[in-house]
């Protein structure tokens, strides 16, 4: 997600890109007679010959808004300096809505890269830089990698690499390009290896388990050997000499074999299953915990679509690495084991079974890149779709209420389309793979039927032997072809790690020995000098305030709409951090103390509050689910919400839908009123909170918030619910413009008066 800032120069000196490269021809000029890329740019005549046509190492985009860290990570990678998206996305401070141009030229500078925002035409095209950042259809960017005879490779960080037509890309290239070059700051490093040891580590703790799972494979597989011997022993021993009593006690072994293969088989399974298992407990309620504990930024910067679909990856990737577990000791050890003794039994029929095995691992190889490239795009289209599908199943009142619901059709059946489109490529990729294996299946033990017959034609193998040979040599390749798959689709495991890396290595939002224990707080807050922007290159968000606020004062936050009141009350919940400035609670620093202890103890009603899908009760004592029920209607009370939950037919035990869509707004406020009023808090924070009453009932809320001994935060639009503050604060443009009581504000004249004026208009 992007909007551009095409005009993002910067000055830089120009060092060669190829310094050892001649003079290049002059370039055409642009067809709207504006001076040519060369001409603006001279930089670009000592590129010279094309660098080596190194390709641009991809970087998946995880979510929708991160296009731009992704490109700004493979053009950095493509530099020499492999920095992970995710470093990427917290230097440029990507937030939901995408990032710009000059967010990226920003970010690039500070990894020692120069560049410029500019305008492009198509007929420029040849001139530019692989490295490139491409402004796509006004809300994408991708990474220009070169123009070949009418056809532009470009790579995308949603899909990988993609040739198009000149004519394709005309259609979504908005003609804005972010041009990059090391400047003499840049560092190439390498990134340290991401390893998939965070899960196997999970694994290897299981080392009785994996122990026992091995010992059984082993018996499978000395088992496994018994049939190919049996066939051997019977052609050669038991029919040229008709020896019925030996058949007899072959017969009784292999009813003996055929038990014990059943039970080891048997234990084996269960013994995996509980493997499974235990890793899907770790794994999976591990990366619940982590997600819990991240900072709201993160979950401000992706779609709860994304994540859940993150939060399915677990399980394939602990489907992948327990499978492919498995396969490593079975089938591995099974190959080995067949090899060595095809091998020493006849080497020739032994180089044919590796050949046709080659075989089958080179059709594998052939798909194994469009397979992952199909892979990305899976999941890519299926994490829109799921996104989507969540928001407009949320959105539904609104779809309805606006009879947009033919447009949200038409969206969510494009979006589905995409996802079909991409299943019938791998669909058909699979048939291809599949049907080729097939032809090799089938021919594989004619092959091996021939030409072990010619070895008993010409006198080198007994005809049982042969059989025997022959029925090995087949039971290799099944394990074989598992085992090439599971490595394949390890490299699979790539796709997915990097989705769920994303949440594990984004750091939690607070480490716990940085953190002290927080006594209780008596509701004095210091803000000294708070100064925060929602990103690096956005307008601050809020400027230099600093306010002392005692306990026991009621202060209200007033201003226009969009300045800053909200922003000033998450940052009071920790929620961000200010860029600047220190926020102190009785004195001590806020983020110095355990957070979750700070909000515990204060009481919020956000602008739109979240109601749960469960008891009114449970609703109200959210925070505390052991309170008392005395507790809970106490607070109902408090909030004036008392008769109305009274009236409904279950009481207090009443379910609510999810979202509270059976609750009017006002109820809705008041329910959230009560759930703040709950734990008696030090501190109430009220954003808002009674902007659905009607007059009478919000006089009847304020008259019991009076009541509280608490300090009382309050942010209002009707000025009327604030005249008694001890404080109110005008907020104006993100500056603390006043600070006062009501009459001396008033007296003042100055953006408190014209707010009241306004409402008395
Ligand atoms: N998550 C966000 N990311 C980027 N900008 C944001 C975000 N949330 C708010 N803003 C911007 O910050 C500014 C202040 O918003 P804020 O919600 O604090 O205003 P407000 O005074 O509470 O407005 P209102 O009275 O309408 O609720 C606005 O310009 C808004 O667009």
């Amino acid at each position: 997600m992007s909007a551009p800032e095409p005009s993002a120069p910067e000055p830089s000196p120009e060092p060669p890109l190829n310094p050892s490269a001649g003079p290049a021809p002059k370039p055409p000029p642009g067809p709207s007679g504006e001076p040519s890329l060369l001409d603006r740019f001279p930089v670009l005549r000592r590129l010279g010959p094309r660098p080596t046509q190194r390709r641009v190492p991809f970087v998946q985009q995880v979510s929708v808004s991160e296009c731009g860290a992704a490109c700004l990570s493979m053009v950095l990678a493509w530099y020499g300096r492999e920095v992970p998206l995710e470093e990427v996305r917290d230097v440029m401070g990507v937030s939901i809505n995408g990032v710009s141009a000059l967010d990226i030229l920003d970010t690039a500078h500070r990894y020692g890269l120069r560049g410029r925002g500019t305008r492009l035409e198509l007929e420029e095209l040849e001139f530019l830089p692989t490295g490139s950042i491409l402004h796509w259809d006004f809300r994408h960017f991708v990474v220009f990698e070169r123009l070949r005879a009418g056809w532009v490779d470009i790579v995308d960080p949603a899909m990988g690499r993609r040739s198009l037509p000149l004519e394709q890309f005309r259609r979504h290239f908005t003609g804005v390009a972010v041009l990059l070059e090391p400047s003499d700051t840049f560092e190439p490093a390498k990134r340290p290896p991401r390893t998939v040891w965070r899960y196997a580590h999970h694994l290897l703790t299981q080392r009785a388990l994996l122990f026992r799972i091995l010992a059984t494979s082993v018996m499978v597989q000395v088992f496994a050997l018994g049939p190919p011997l049996l066939v051997g022993l019977v052609t050669d021993r038991v029919i040229p000499r008709g020896d019925r009593a030996l058949l007899w006690v072959m017969g009784a072994g292999s009813v003996g074999l055929l038990l014990f293969q059943f039970l080891t088989s048997l234990v084996r399974s269960h013994l995996l299953l509980h493997l499974r298992t235990e890793f899907d407990v770790r794994v999976t309620l591990g990366f619940l915990e982590h997600l819990m504990e991240l900072p709201y930024v993160f979950f401000q910067q992706r779609t709860a679509g994304d994540l859940s679909n993150r939060l399915n990856s677990n399980s394939i990737v602990r489907e992948l690495l327990t499978s492919g577990a498995l396969s490593g000791i079975l089938d591995g050890s099974m190959v080995l084991a067949y090899l060595a003794v095809l091998l020493v039994a006849s080497p020739a029929l032994c180089a044919l079974v590796v050949v046709l095995g080659l075989l089958q691992i080179a059709i594998f190889l052939g798909a194994k890149k469009r397979q992952r490239e199909l892979m990305s795009r899976n999941l890519e289209t299926e994490a829109r779709s799921q996104a989507y599908q969540i928001e407009v199943l949320a959105g539904m009142e609104t779809l309805k209420a606006t009879g947009c619901e033919p447009r949200a059709l038409e969206h969510w059946s494009s979006l589905f389309v995409d996802v079909l489109n991409v299943s019938l490529e791998r669909g058909r990729l699979t048939l291809m793979t599949e049907s080729l294996l097939g032809v090799l299946r089938l021919g594989s033990p004619l092959f091996i039927l021939c030409f072990g017959a010619a070895q008993v034609l010409d006198g080198n193998l007994s005809l049982g032997a042969m059989l025997a040979l022959n029925s090995l040599a087949l039971g290799l390749l099944g394990p074989l072809s598992n085992l090439v798959a599971t490595v394949i689709q390890f490299q699979l495991l790539g796709t997915y790690l990097a989705r769920i890396n994303d949440v594990l290595d984004t750091p939690r939002e607070q480490a716990v020995r940085q953190v002290r224990p927080t006594p209780r707080l008596k509701g004095g807050i210091t803000l000294e000098k708070v100064s925060f922007r929602y990103t690096r290159q956005g307008p601050t968000t809020l400027e230099d305030i600093s306010v002392d606020i005692r306990p026991g004062q009621l202060v209200a936050l007033v201003g226009r709409s969009g300045s800053g009141k909200s922003t000033l009350a998450k940052l009071l919940l920790g929620m961000y951090r200010p860029d600047s400035g220190r926020i102190l609670y009785d004195g001590q620093e806020l983020f110095e103390m355990d957070l979750r202890d700070v909000r515990r103890q204060l009481g919020i009603v956000m602008q739109s509050p979240y109601v749960f899908g469960d008891s009114v009760r449970a609703n109200i004592a959210l925070t505390d689910p052991s309170l008392p029920l005395d507790a809970v209607v106490e607070a109902a009370k408090q909030a004036q919400l008392h008769d109305e939950i009274m009236a409904m037919p279950m009481a207090y035990e009443s379910p609510l839908v999810d979202q509270g869509s059976s609750l009017s707004g006002g109820q809705r406020q008041r329910l959230a009123l009560a759930r703040a009023l709950v734990r008696k808090p030090s501190v109430l924070l009220l954003d808002e909170a009674t902007s659905a009453l009607d007059a009478i009932t919000e006089a009847q809320v304020q008259r019991a918030l009076a009541d509280l001994s608490c300090t009382r935060i309050v942010i209002a639009h009707r000025l009327s619910t604030i005249m008694d503050a001890d404080l109110i604060l005008t907020l104006d443009g993100g500056r603390l413009v006043e600070a006062g009581r009501h009459d001396e504000l008033l007296a003042n004249g100055g953006r408190y008066a014209q707010l009241v004026a306004a409402q008395l208009r």
